[in-house]
């Protein structure tokens, strides 16, 4: 019989909250050449020279912010998640992260040197497709059992963007704060540089072509990090029965001059504090943990800014985490590849 483990993948984050840490961190993260997609020469260039310089202080202020007694936010509830699926499962559980502690070579050698284990189920921990999250982390699982010949066979499991219980899942969670008061809620989604999506279109000549490609069937939506968001968002107001004029769809955490998905996080909360919302709702279903981009970027930074503008009360909606309605899920997936 085949002994099998399951390998949870999440993005990673610096060890600590210092600049030197959060330096190495991002150049790791950014030297990558799923993220910047940029020949080696004008990648470096470009960290070294516009991102290494100045962001690493600013960024580990925001990391100083959010930072939990056990570490990093995102590393802390990863391992929670873990942990509460591995009280579900006979198997092995394990969780690394693409850049970073503990990195993906370290579990999967851990993995392969517990007696038998010869078949991953790899979950990379994102619901939509994004070479920058997605292919990074199957190439560099796929790279350290090539380069440490490991006898493991890895399953990965496919983006879940409108999996019916994943989806449950989030309405699940979300449940108790839409059954407040509120006066529209905002699915911020993590933003992508536009290439990104037309440079995998097979056709060449669906996405991002015009406005309504997103709904329209074609191929192209197996790679298109756009479409796959709208159908999350579609699937959840279906089910929340949420109303056209009560939520917007937007993108955070843009980075650099090139052309981003819009429209931006920040300019819709402005909008909707302008056109008279008081209390506005944020969901970022992008993340399943909660991170740095969650936890600084929404519910400190982009409070500000929708206070600024003349709203109310900006209430940020926990990601999964280790909600039992997730871990239930995920539970379900691991039992029904190992049978
Ligand atoms: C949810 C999916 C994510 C996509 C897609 C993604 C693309 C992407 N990100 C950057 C640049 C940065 N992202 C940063 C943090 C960060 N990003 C994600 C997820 C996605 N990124 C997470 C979960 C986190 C949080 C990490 C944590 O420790 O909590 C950062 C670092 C922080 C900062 O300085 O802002 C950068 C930089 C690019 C360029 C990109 C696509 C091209
Ligand atoms: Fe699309
Ligand atoms: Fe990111």
């Amino acid at each position: 019989m085949t002994n099998k483990a399951v390998l949870l993948a999440n993005l990673g984050s610096p060890d600590n909250t210092d600049t030197a840490s959060v330096r190495r961190y991002l150049n790791q993260f950014l030297m990558d050449p799923h993220v910047i997609q940029l020949p080696w020469l004008l990648r470096r260039m470009i960290v070294s020279l516009f991102v290494l310089p100045t962001r690493p202080k600013a960024s580990a202020e925001a990391y100083k912010s959010v930072w939990m007694d056990e570490g990093s936010p995102l590393i802390v509830l990863s391992e929670r998640l873990k942990n509460a699926l591995q009280s579900q499962l006979d198997m092995p559980v394990a969780m690394a992260m693409r850049y970073g502690k503990p990195s993906i070579e370290t579990e999967l050698l851990a993995l392969s040197q517990q007696a038998g284990i010869e078949e991953v189920l790899y979950i990379p921990l994102y619901p939509h497709f994004a070479d920058s999250t997605v292919t990074t982390s199957i190439e560099e699982a796929e790279r350290v059992i090539k380069e440490h010949d490991l006898n493991i066979k890895l399953n990965v499991v496919a983006p879940f963007y409108d999996q019916p219980d994943y989806i449950n899942a989030l309405v699940n969670s979300a449940q108790p704060y839409l059954e407040q008061a509120y006066d529209h809620i905002v699915f911020s989604y993590h933003g992508l540089p536009e290439s990104h999506i037309t440079k995998r279109d097979p056709t060449g000549q669906h996405c991002l072509q015009s406005a309504d490609c997103c709904q329209r069937p074609s191929e192209a939506h197996k790679t298109c990090y756009r479409h796959q968001v709208m159908r999350t968002t579609q699937c959840f107001v279906e089910q929340a029965q949420i109303a056209p004029e009560k939520y917007s769809v937007s993108f955070q955490s843009r980075l650099g001059r090139a052309k981003w998905l819009a429209p931006n996080t920040e300019d819709r909360l402005r909008e909707l504090a302008q056109s008279g919302v008081k209390k506005v709702l944020v969901i970022c279903p992008a993340f399943v943990t909660d991170c740095l981009e969650t936890l600084e970027e929404i519910a400190i930074r982009a409070d500000e800014v929708f206070k600024e503008a003349g709203g109310g009360e900006l209430q940020l909606i926990p990601c999964l985490n280790d909600h039992p309605a997730w871990v239930n899920t995920l539970g379900a997936w691991c039992e029904a590849k190992e049978g």
